[in-house]
């Protein structure tokens, strides 16, 4: 087959994004060394907004659209996203073109005297802009304070710190990509803390009908991942969590069983619904949507509609 000779990912251009398109470049790359790789920088909505909590703002795919813009365009062959990033739909003409092996998908705690959170004392200023975070946590300790928190990784392991606030709230994948895992106090099992759906995985997008890159991607999925990707992606998708809502999904295999468990949270963690369905591979999907419409029926559904975010 006669492979085209440069391919162009397109990523955001922050440094966890970066590490990210370049650890798939060089996937692609062992696979095809044949294959010469560019990365194109291309600035988002969301890299843009930085002075205000991203649930403010609404609005789907905030970190995606002008990327999956290029794709449509030309101008880009592949984009690498964190899947946790990416609506429950794509656009007209786009794909999920591989799903990696996932890294870590769990929560951490970074906190600043090493403390662990069953010992923060009453009301320990906890920072997190994510909505999910928040309620979950507000969950397990009513009497602890969420302060909104922004900016790049450095940022705020620098708030933390200074004492600015008792602890962190962050994705074990970031941290551990960019070699900050010696940071993490404590890890938050999805028993506690429900990671967001797609969580440590990430996204490959291309175009639909793109047979030299479906060639080169069909190297990186990775099938587990896609299986579990897949029932968190049907639970979101059904229940219209686009991005900056309380909801979580995480799928895990057992067995060849597929245990898929989703959170609907209030704000101040006071209502919190929690169901675990299991599935065959086959039937991710499926089941994915059974969960959201199980979660809406417990009690979710009157949760979303008192939120009060666009
Ligand atoms: N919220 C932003 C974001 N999007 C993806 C990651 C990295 C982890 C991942 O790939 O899931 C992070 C950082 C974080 O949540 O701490």
């Amino acid at each position: 087959m006669n492979m085209k000779s440069t391919i162009c990912i397109g990523t955001r251009g922050s440094t966890l994004a970066l590490w990210q398109a370049n650890h798939v470049k060089n996937s692609i790359e062992k696979n095809f060394p044949d294959t010469r790789i560019d990365i194109k920088i291309i600035k988002t909505t969301g890299d843009r907004i930085t002075d205000r909590p991203l649930a403010m703002v609404g609005g789907k795919g905030l970190f995606v659209k002008e990327i999956e813009a290029a794709l449509l365009d030309g101008s880009i062959d592949l984009a690498v996203h964190s899947m946790k990033d990416m609506p429950g739909e794509l656009p007209q003409g786009l794909m999920i073109g591989a799903i990696p092996e996932r890294a870590n998908p769990f929560d951490v705690l970074i906190s600043a005297q090493g403390a662990f959170f069953k010992d923060y004392p009453r009301g320990a200023v906890i920072g997190t802009s994510s909505l999910r975070r928040a309620s979950q946590l507000k969950h397990l300790r009513p009497d602890i304070e969420i302060k909104s928190i922004r900016g790049n990784l450095d940022t705020r392991l620098k708030k933390v710190k200074s004492g600015e606030y008792a602890a962190i709230v962050l994705a074990a994948a970031g941290l551990e990509r960019l070699g900050q895992g010696s940071e993490i106090t404590e890890y938050l099992a999805e028993t506690d803390m429900v990671p967001a759906v797609g969580q440590g995985a990430l996204c490959i997008e291309t175009r639909e009908n793109d047979p030299d890159m479906a060639e080169i991607l069909s190297t990186l999925d990775h099938d587990p991942t896609r299986i579990c990707v897949t029932g968190e992606r049907a639970f979101l998708k059904a229940i219209e969590g686009s991005c900056h809502i309380p909801v979580a999904c995480f799928g895990k295999i057992l067995d060849n069983r597929v245990m898929l468990t989703a959170v609907v949270a209030s704000e101040d963690g006071e209502s919190l619904i929690k169901e675990t369905i299991e599935s065959t591979p086959e039937q991710v999907a499926e089941k994915g949507r059974e969960l959201a419409k199980l979660v809406l029926e417990k009690g979710g559904q009157r949760i979303l509609e008192a939120l009060n975010i666009p």
